[in-house]
């Protein structure tokens, strides 16, 4: 390899580094956010578990994800992955909230 070559591969692994240092950093986030989200839905569960509320609420999803459609726009993310992201982790909180009744 020339000079220039090995210049070249060096900070494409630079780059590399950063991004990835980057994107650790933002999964760490986002594993630790949606943690703190669990402990709301968890709350949320035994309350309704409690009250003999329906595990599922269509009209605040509703809400939610024209919220979440509307900010991803902003935040220049795909608004249809936002949404099917959103509706994975409802569908999940409301499997935990069907054992909560169970
Ligand atoms: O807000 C509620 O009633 C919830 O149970 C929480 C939640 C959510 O994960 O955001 C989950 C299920 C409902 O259908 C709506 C929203």
């Amino acid at each position: 390899m020339t000079d220039a070559a090995n210049d070249d591969a060096a900070r494409a692994a630079a780059l590399l580094r950063e991004h990835r240092e980057s994107i650790d950093r933002l999964d760490a986030i986002l594993v630790y956010t949606l943690g703190e989200r669990f402990k709301h839905t968890q709350a949320v569960g035994k309350l309704k578990a409690e009250h003999d509320l329906p595990p599922s609420d269509p009209a605040r999803e509703a809400l939610q994800i024209a919220r979440l459609e509307d900010l991803a726009k902003k935040a220049d993310l795909d608004p249809e992955f936002a949404k099917a992201f959103l509706n994975f982790i409802i569908e999940e909180v409301i499997r935990h909230h069907k054992k909560h009744q169970e």
